[in-house]
Formats: structure tokens, sequence, C-alpha cells
């Protein structure tokens, strides 16, 4: 479905170059919820755009479904953390909603059910009147996963979408993007820097090292696919793949892509099972 394939990104400027993508390849099959974590400024963004076909790479290439991503593809939707500016405050929640349907031209009866559907699906249905002003930081970040809903994306990418709403929302909104994941049944990418939401979400967790930046773990989450989190998060396993992406993410903090990344340490009864796809 998704394929990175020795992804390079060197920001230049007039007196600064960052090369912030070293060489990145993955790949995500179609139906996975794979999360992207990384130490501060790693280039998560920087990697997101570029796959979003918003940032054109210094090298390398991202394959959709075989085709090169050289544009925003129609089949890709992105929900970023900055909820505020995405929406936009002249518009109700239902207009906001439907923006990115009108190029598609389905009609108004085709538009009006896939708005519903997704505020249905985020439960927003009573605040479809609402102005983003009016709701609260959780509602409006839910106003943007709706939008992406509505667009029915195979692509959902999510660059650290819950970074700025409370620890009680966030675990909401994390559930959310469980149950649209397994209802819709869309790929998605979650960008986060958070440790514990990295290991809840998804089946695999991609490690990156500090800028330039390069793949330094392919995790394989092995936790039961029903989850919820009071049990989940309290399990020995959550625990362990917690601790292991915490030590690798610590590790990474010293270890750019210049440096051969050293194999994960499988050598302690706690260690998962990391896999390389
Ligand atoms: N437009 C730009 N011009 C020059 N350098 C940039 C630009 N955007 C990002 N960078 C640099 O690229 C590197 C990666 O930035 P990026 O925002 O992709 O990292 P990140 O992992 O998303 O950061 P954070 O965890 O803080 O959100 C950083 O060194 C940053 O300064």
């Amino acid at each position: 479905m998704l394929d990175v394939r020795n992804l390079q990104k060197t920001y230049t400027g007039r007196h600064r170059h960052v090369e912030a993508l070293r060489n990145l390849t993955f790949h995500v099959g179609a139906g996975e919820l794979v999360c992207l974590v990384g130490p501060s400024g790693c280039g998560k963004t920087t990697l997101l755009k570029c796959v979003a076909g918003l940032l054109s790479p210094t090298g390398g290439e991202v394959l959709l479904d075989g085709s090169p991503v050289t544009g925003p593809p129609p089949g890709m939707a992105v929900v970023f953390q900055e909820y505020g500016r995405s929406l936009f405050a002249w518009m109700n929640v239902r207009d906001n909603v439907a923006l990115p349907l009108r190029r598609k031209k389905l009609g108004r009866a085709r538009e009006r059910e896939l708005v519903d559907h997704a505020l249905e699906v985020v439960g927003l249905a009573d605040a479809h009147r609402a102005f983003p002003w009016q709701l609260s930081g959780g509602m409006q970040q839910r106003v943007a996963i709706a939008r992406a809903v509505a667009f029915e994306p195979k692509v959902l990418l999510m660059d650290e979408p819950f970074a700025a709403v409370d620890a009680q929302t966030r675990a909401e909104l994390e559930d959310l993007v469980r149950r649209l994941w397994h209802e819709l049944g869309v790929t998605v990418l979650f960008v986060t820097h958070d440790i514990d939401e990295a290991v809840y979400l998804g089946r695999r967790t991609i490690i990156l090292s500090a800028s330039p930046t390069v793949v330094l773990e392919d995790l394989t989450i092995d936790l039961p696919d029903e989850r919820d989190q009071v049990h989940t998060r309290s399990s020995t396993r959550f625990a362990e793949l917690r601790a292991h992406v915490y030590e690798q993410i610590q590790r990474a903090k010293h270890h750019h892509g210049d440096l051969q990344a050293p194999p994960a340490d499988l050598g302690k009864d706690r260690a998962p099972r990391p896999t390389t796809s």
C-alpha cells in the first residue's frame, strides 16, 4: 500500500543546510495502523509531509499502491496537531467538514450523507451548527478527524494530533482512532512523540533515530487487539513494551543516521520481539 524507499530530505537555505532525513525505508500494509515515534526534532513532520506529497524529498521516493507520490494524492487525508489552525473560524462544523469534499463534486445529497456519517462516528452529530470557537479543544480535534473521515481516505496520516489536548481527552481520542480504524478499514500512519500512545495505538511502532534520521527499529506491538485504557495500560506486556520503546528513544537521542544502528537488546527476559519489515 504505502512504500517509503530510501527517503532523504535536506533543507537548503542561504546560510543553513539541515539534513533532516538521511535514509528511511519502510512499508505500511493495507489496513495497518503504524505509529512513528522518535526524539524531538528528528524529522517526523518532515517525513509525514513527504508522504502526504506536501514536500518534495531530496532523494528516494514514496509510493502509494505502486505509484510515486508527487503531490497530495486523492486517497490521502492528513490530521495535524494544530486543529485551531486547520478549522475555519467563520464556518460552522458542518461546513468545515464538508470543505474538502467540494472538489470531489459528489452532489449535495451524497455530500450531506458523508458529512452526517462522519459527524455521527466522531460523536458530534448534535454540534453540526456550532462554530469552532464554541467548542473545546478535544471537540475541535474531533471536527478535524470528521473532516478526514468524510473524505473517505484510503490512508490517514496523523501528525501528533493529540499533543495539544488534556490527558482525558487524549485517551478518548486514541480510542476513537482505534474504533475508526477498525470500522473503516483505513490505513493509518500516526506520528507521536508520546511513548505510551505509540505502544497503545497500533500493531507496529517505527522508532526513528535523531536527525539525520534513519529507522532505528521496526517493533511489533504484540498486545491483544481488544484494547482499553485501563486493562491494556496496566498489563505487564504494555509495561515491557513501553520500557523498551523508552530505552530505544533514549538511545535514539544519541544515535544519528551516520552511525550503524545497533541491534535491539534481545538479551533481557522482558525484551520484546522486534521485527523488521
Ligand atoms: N522549512 C524548514 N527549513 C529548514 N529546516 C527545517 C524546516 N522544517 C524543519 N526543519 C528542520 O528539520 C529537522 C526536522 O524537523 P521536523 O519538524 O520534521 O521534526 P519533528 O520530529 O517533527 O519535530 P518535533 O518532534 O519537535 O515536532 C529540524 O532540525 C528542523 O529544524
